[in-house]
């Protein structure tokens, strides 16, 4: 579905990712894990496009997008769930979902939204600033499936829900799975990460330093790259 292959990111002078390489396979979930700093957000950024690689392979479906602006990457079905949601917070709820709308036959349309997030149809008029953290963040996952993507990315989907809710994003990620969407995940809360994952990559400086089935993943490479709450 996903291949990565070999990616090289930079800031500037500052090498960032230093052959990154990864994949999400058909309806299944990938992990990326790594302390603060390590360049989880730079990796989905740059198979978005937004901060391009200067070097390696991004295929989707097998069409080679690595070089791609943003607004084609999306358009050839990846959509992302940025970190700290990115809603607009001076559109409404409905005013938010329709900037992304991308009609596709069967595919995902504001109904469907609302019938997986009631509490969304019941603030469709409120100002996006105005929702809760656990809302914008429905609103914000809501938002990336109105484009229709093949493939979600997610950063860090649980970073400020209360317990509550960060069981409820969660449910929906599962639900979503079970659906067929692939999804590749950035996250910290470790208990999240690991009742979510098919699939778990470690990113340290830049570098993958575990690949493998999340039953693979052991409690020493745990303690060796990650600092995450349990
Ligand atoms: N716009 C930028 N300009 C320069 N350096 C940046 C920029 N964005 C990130 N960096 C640097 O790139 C490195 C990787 O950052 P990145 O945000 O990808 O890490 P991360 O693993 O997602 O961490 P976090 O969990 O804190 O979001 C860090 O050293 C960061 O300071």
């Amino acid at each position: 579905m996903l291949e990565v292959q070999n990616l090289h990111t930079y800031y500037g002078d500052s090498h960032i990712l230093h052959g990154v390489t990864l994949s999400v396979q058909k309806g299944s979930v990938s992990i990326l894990l790594g302390r603060n700093g390590m360049g989880k957000t730079t990796t989905l950024h740059s198979i978005m496009g937004i901060t391009p690689s200067k070097q390696g392979k991004i295929l989707i479906n097998g069409k080679e997008i690595q070089g791609e602006p943003n607004y084609k990457v999306s358009k050839s079905g990846i959509g992302i769930v940025p970190q700290g949601r990115r809603i607009f917070g001076n559109l409404t709820v409905k005013e938010n979902l329709l900037t992304t709308h991308r009609p596709y036959k069967d595919g995902w349309n504001l109904n469907d939204i609302y019938d997986m997030f009631p509490r969304l149809k019941e603030r469709e008029s409120s100002m996006g600033g105005n929702l809760s953290g656990g809302e914008q963040q429905m609103l914000s996952i809501g938002r990336a499936l109105m484009t229709n993507p093949k493939l979600l990315l997610l950063d860090e989907p649980s970073e400020g829900l209360s317990p509550l809710m960060v069981r409820e994003v969660i449910k929906i990620i599962i639900h979503l799975k079970n659906e067929g969407l692939p999804m590749l995940i950035v996250e910290q809360n470790l208990a999240m990460a690991t009742s979510l994952a098919d699939h778990v990559y470690v990113l340290n400086k830049g570098n993958i330093v575990f690949d493998g089935p999340s039953e693979e993943f052991d409690t020493a490479t745990r303690n060796k790259f990650l600092s995450l709450s349990s």
